[in-house]
């Protein structure tokens, strides 16, 4: 399924970015308009050098649209843990040496119970309250883990995925190729059975 609308809203908050530009940031990037101000290499330059940690920190359409793809798609879909003496969970479950407990990111992000009744739409909306992204507690939004073990590259994590996807998302249209069958392969890490077939083309 594609979600036109959402790519058309990301692409009004990248191109929001090129008008807040400051006088300072214009006269730094004038040097790459020498060459053919009008390239996309030219202008992809420019663009990037509007990116930076506190820039990106407001694309909150971006981070929602990262995040919901992650809840669906959780690069670590399952993620085992051997036990390694006899435990009980905090819930009453009695854990014997030797076996193993898995929690399931894949399905955790699909629960209606956590998510409601359109947990299994793609929706970043959910993550939004008056245009700004709000946070999940990562005992519900699981695709980082939580407690102790979290992830410690979550952060560097989002700010190379929304680095690229804004540059991306801000130059090209991708659309799937008609046909083309999107299956995952549940492995350690999630992949694709016959990869992500797309046509690109060159926003203006
Ligand atoms: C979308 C990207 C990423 C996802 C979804 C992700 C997810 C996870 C998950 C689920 C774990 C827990 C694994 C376990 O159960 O032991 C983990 C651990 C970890 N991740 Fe990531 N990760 C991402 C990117 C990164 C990056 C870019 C870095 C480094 C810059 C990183 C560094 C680590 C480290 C060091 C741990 C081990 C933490 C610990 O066990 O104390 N991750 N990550």
């Amino acid at each position: 399924m594609t979600h036109e609308h959402v790519a058309e809203k990301l692409y009004a908050e990248l191109k929001s970015l090129e008008q807040v530009r400051t006088k300072e940031e214009n006269v730094s990037l004038r040097q790459y308009d020498a060459e053919d101000p009008e390239s996309v290499d030219s202008r992809a330059i420019q663009f990037a050098g509007l990116l930076n940690y506190d820039s990106l920190s407001k694309l909150y359409y971006l981070h929602a649209v990262i995040t919901e793809t992650l809840r669906l798609y959780p690069a670590v879909p399952q993620d085992p843990k051997g036990i390694l003496e006899d435990d009980v969970l905090p819930d009453g479950t009695k854990l014997k040496a030797g076996g193993m407990v898995t929690y399931v990111p894949y399905s955790m992000g699909r629960m209606e119970y956590n998510w409601g009744s359109d947990s299994a739409s793609f929706n970043p909306e959910r993550w939004l309250k008056d245009g700004v992204f709000q946070n999940a507690s990562p005992f519900k939004f699981t695709a980082f883990q939580g407690g102790p073990r979290i992830c410690l590259g979550k952060d560097s994590a989002y700010l190379q995925m929304k680095m690229a996807l804004a540059i991306l998302c801000r130059f090209y249209k991708f659309k799937l190729v008609p046909g083309h069958l999107v299956k995952y392969r549940m492995m350690t890490i999630l992949s694709m059975e016959h990869g992500l077939k797309l046509t690109v083309s060159l926003r203006s």
